[in-house]
């Protein structure tokens, strides 16, 4: 199943430095980790904002979900999530 996320990061401007610091270590090791296991299809920045947009390809609402939450910067993010389809145009197999 695949979902489109976008993800705004909303850091306290008053957050310890390297509290921040760490938090976007992690979030960037286990994003990667995301990624090359394939559950984190795309990762793009937008122009302009700390946020992302992204593609998940997860089995369940519910992995998506739990993949989410644990998201070391998820207690700082604004999160919107749009479920995702074929489109009967697209030459890409493995879109499903
Ligand atoms: O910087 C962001 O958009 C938040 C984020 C998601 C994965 C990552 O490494 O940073």
């Amino acid at each position: 199943m695949l979902f489109h996320v976008k993800m705004t990061v909303n850091l306290p401007v008053d957050m310890d430095p390297e509290r921040a610091a760490q938090l976007k270590f992690d979030e960037k090791n286990l994003a990667q980790r995301l990624q090359q296991q394939g559950k984190w299809r795309h990762l793009w920045r937008i122009a302009g904002l700390y946020a992302n947009y992204s593609v998940f390809d997860v089995d369940s609402v519910q992995e998506l979900h739990d993949l989410l939450m644990q998201l070391p910067l998820y207690p700082y993010m604004a999160i919107e999530v749009n479920a995702m389809c074929r489109h009967p145009s697209s030459i890409h197999e493995d879109d499903r």
